[in-house]
């Protein structure tokens, strides 16, 4: 009869447990300058909508876009999504962009959410009239084998793209950051289009004053 070492013997390859629960992300980008009451909106639909399991919103540090405004410092961006994000158990923060510095390329950052939760599938929100530059996204047919892209409709934009785009219908709100600062700027009320806190933290801080 044959000699059978222990050695000899082949290892049985056991599969790693999956530990970790497979998990609907979706990923909120923009410069939150500030952030106000129809990014909320925004994200709690599109949460709902597609049974997310969170909706995380991704301040960036410098924005592709070159043309894109002067943004205030980070700290103050950040502090002012955790007052306005604190009541809702659907939203959480994700501070990657923030902590990688640069500009904030949406390929590098899936990439880097993907090699840390590969268990998660993430759902990338942005607005309607943003999807025609899609196309100019860097790397954007390498993302769009790691993401998902949820547009929100608009009236007046177009509304269709030539990429698997998931379409959501939530209630126009004729909101803009831009609008905000301007509005401190000249002393007007932003009552009701930022949440209270975050006015309060504008307030508090002196900030927009003289800037938009
Ligand atoms: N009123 C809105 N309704 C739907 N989507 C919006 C609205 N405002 C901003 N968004 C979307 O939110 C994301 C982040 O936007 P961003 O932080 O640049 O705010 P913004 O209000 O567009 O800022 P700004 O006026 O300074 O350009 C983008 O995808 C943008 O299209
Ligand atoms: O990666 C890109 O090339 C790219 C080009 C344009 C916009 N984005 C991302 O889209 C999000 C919204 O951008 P913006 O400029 O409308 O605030 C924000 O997270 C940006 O980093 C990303």
């Amino acid at each position: 009869m044959e000699q059978v070492t222990l050695e000899a013997i082949p290892q049985v390859q056991v599969a790693p447990v999956q530990t970790r629960r497979r998990q609907r992300i979706g990923l909120y980008g923009g410069t939150f300058n500030p952030v106000h009451t129809a990014h909320l909106m925004v994200a709690d639909q599109v949460g709902h909508a597609l049974r997310l399991n969170r909706v995380d919103f991704l301040p960036d540090a410098v924005p592709p876009h070159v043309d894109k405004k002067t943004a205030i410092d980070a700290t103050d961006r950040v502090a002012m999504l955790r007052l306005a994000i604190q009541d809702n158990p659907l939203f959480g923060l994700e501070l990657a962009e923030i902590q990688r510095g640069g500009v904030s390329y949406t390929y590098e950052t899936v990439k880097q959410l993907k090699e840390a939760h590969p268990e998660n599938d993430y759902y990338f929100i942005i607005g309607g009239d943003m999807v025609d530059y899609l196309p100019k996204w860097y790397r954007i047919n390498d993302l769009l084998k790691i993401v998902n892209f949820v547009a929100v409709r608009r009236p007046g934009a177009k509304n269709e793209s030539q990429y698997p785009v998931i379409w959501v219908d939530v209630p126009e709100v004729q909101i803009a950051s831009s609008d905000i600062r301007q509005r401190v700027a000249q002393g007007e009320s932003i009552r009701y289009l930022v949440p209270t806190r975050v006015e309060q933290y504008i307030k508090e801080h002196d900030l927009y004053h003289g800037r938009n």
